[in-house]
């Protein structure tokens, strides 16, 4: 059977089709060919990531002649420095590694050359500022481009070495979806993890990120050090100023290991503490459409981090707590026995001993074993790719009710300890014993907690969350005109139905992140 086209027509059709098919390999090959401007570190790294995952390569410089590449790194070889304008016309994605403050200068007699082509913006912000991102400006001034911000994120280092420790991930943002796609492809071909942002408004978020010093953490360690500060200050006062009960020599370990037990009961509650306030402002403002106090944005987006560092100060308290296991230093923990040596001239001589645990002892340990187990699995189900595998509703069951089991456990473990001495203090100095103040905000937590759990109350919230609104004044006068920012899987915010793509408010937690039911979705956080 013969494989040649038969008649005129066929010919053409066929010719047609080789034709195409050259046109589409010509195309994909410029787009295989990735073009630089600038030969500086960045450009000089992100060249030989790009030909040692089978890209070409042009770099384009001011001096193509005076750049010596060849004999400083082996990839360098096949690279090809010419002038900037051939290596824009040589290519349809252009990585612009040159400092913003040169775009100018470099790029403004090319704006005709670059239409319709792909510019990635990698630089950086020297520092945080409001306004306008650097990738905003570019696009401003190449206007007819498809500018995508990325790669910002990845330092020259990075980008060299395949084996270095920093995240692999990419952030992209651009308003032409393409152009976001073939940079997410290219990204992933370099063995980065394209993150998608959406629209290239995004670029002032993307930009801030190599320029915060863990923006997520700064509330809840300053927290944190400031609670374990006042209850130190406070175990000082009682052991050492009001009465002497221990040595300056136990200051280390037995006097701080109460503080820091403490600080952790109540960076726990005050991890469960504010979807239970959030709740309270639902039900006072009838509607899940009124915004809630930016201190309570706040503290409800850092309830994970919060709820890793009371497990990260109830491991350390567990570790000294072992250290300190004796009936030297537990006394009220351990039965005493005495031996008697028979009567001798004198007097009787008595020697207490301290033998087996008392049932304070033991039941004080069990709780604290087992609130320190559940912490433990709420830490592990806290890291993304462990929460990944669950459902919504095992995940639920985990951080919100294991959640609160384990601070009733850790409750039950400070009463155990407190108890006896309370009973026999009395209420004045009860109310004033570190085990007792250190309770009060737990026990307010899991009242809440409780409160809300009952059916009307829980029913009238769950309809408050799905869309009920009450028709009070309270709530017409603060729902009208802004009815929440819900945030699109692109972050970009959708006010009253319609998207914003200009004057996006603060990536505010929308007002679902605070219904259990819906945090995984919204990813807000981890440990309801
Ligand atoms: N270094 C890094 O780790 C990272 C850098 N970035 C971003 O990448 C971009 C480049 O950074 P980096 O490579 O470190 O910078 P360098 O200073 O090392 O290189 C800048 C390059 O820009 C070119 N250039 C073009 N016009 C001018 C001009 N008028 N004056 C001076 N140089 C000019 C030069 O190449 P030539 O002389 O050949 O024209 C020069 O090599 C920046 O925007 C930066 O924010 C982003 C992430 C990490
Ligand atoms: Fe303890």
């Amino acid at each position: 059977m013969s494989i040649l086209p038969k008649s005129g027509l066929d010919i053409i059709y066929h010719l047609t089709e080789v034709l195409y098919i050259q046109r589409t390999m010509n195309k994909e090959n410029k787009h295989r060919t990735i073009g630089i401007i600038g030969t500086g570190n960045f450009a000089q790294a992100f060249a030989c990531r790009l030909l040692q995952s089978g890209y070409d390569v042009i770099l384009g410089s001011r001096k193509p002649t005076e750049r010596m590449v060849s004999n400083t790194h082996d990839c360098w070889c096949n690279i090809s420095i010419t002038t900037v304008d051939e290596c824009i016309k040589n290519s349809n994605t252009i990585v612009v590694a040159i400092h913003n403050k040169h775009w100018s200068d470099t790029l403004s007699p090319f704006v005709e050359l670059l239409k319709d082509k792909i510019i990635i913006d990698v630089s950086n912000k020297k520092c945080l500022t409001k306004g306008p991102s650097n990738a905003e400006q570019l696009q401003k001034l190449l206007s007819h481009s498809l500018v995508v911000k990325a790669f910002n994120v990845v330092s020259a280092y990075d980008m060299e070495s395949q084996t270095s420790g920093g995240s692999h991930n990419v952030y992209i943002a651009s308003d032409n979806f393409v152009a976001r796609n073939t940079v997410a492809d290219l990204s992933r071909d370099l063995g980065f993890t394209p993150k998608d942002y959406g629209v290239l408004w995004n670029a002032r978020k993307i930009e801030k990120m190599p320029l915060q010093l863990f923006p997520e953490w700064k509330f809840p360690i300053g927290f944190t050090f400031l609670v374990f500060i006042i209850w130190y200050l406070y175990a000082i006062f009682i052991y050492f100023v009001e009465k002497t009960s221990y040595s300056w020599e136990q200051i280390f370990v037995k006097v701080t290991n109460k503080p820091l037990c403490m600080t952790a009961f109540t960076i726990l509650a005050c991890t469960y503490l504010p979807s239970s306030i959030a709740a309270i402002f639902q039900i006072y403002n009838g509607s899940k459409h009124v915004r809630f106090p930016g201190w309570l944005d706040t503290w409800l987006r850092t309830r994970k981090q919060l709820g890793l560092t009371a497990f990260t100060l109830a491991f350390v308290h567990v570790i000294m707590s072992v250290l300190i296991m004796s009936p030297t230093y537990l006394k009220s923990w351990y039965h005493e026995t005495e031996i008697v040596i028979p009567k001798n001239i004198t007097s009787d001589l008595h020697f207490p001993i301290r033998t087996w645990m008392t049932w304070k002892g033991e039941a004080a340990c069990l709780a604290g074993i087992i609130a320190f187990l559940g912490l433990c699995i709420l830490a592990v189900t806290s890291i993304k790719s462990v929460g990944d595998q669950l459902n919504w509703r095992e995940w639920r069951c985990i951080q919100s009710k294991l959640g609160h089991g384990v601070l009733l456990l850790s409750l039950c473990h400070v009463v155990v300890m407190g108890s006896p001495y309370w009973i026999k203090a009395g209420p004045l100095k009860t109310f004033r014993s570190i085990t007792f103040l250190s309770s009060v905000l737990p026990m307010i937590t899991l009242f809440l907690k409780l409160c809300f759990s009952l059916p009307f109350i829980s029913g009238y919230v769950k309809r408050i969350r799905h869309g009920l609104e009450r028709n009070s004044k309270r709530c017409k006068a603060k729902c009208s005109g802004f009815q929440g920012t819900v945030l699109d899987t692109k972050y970009r915010p959708i006010v009253n139905g319609k998207r914003e793509l200009n004057g996006f408010r603060t990536f505010e937690a929308s007002l679902e992140d605070t219904d259990i039911d819906n945090c995984q979705c919204n990813g807000a956080t981890n440990l309801v």
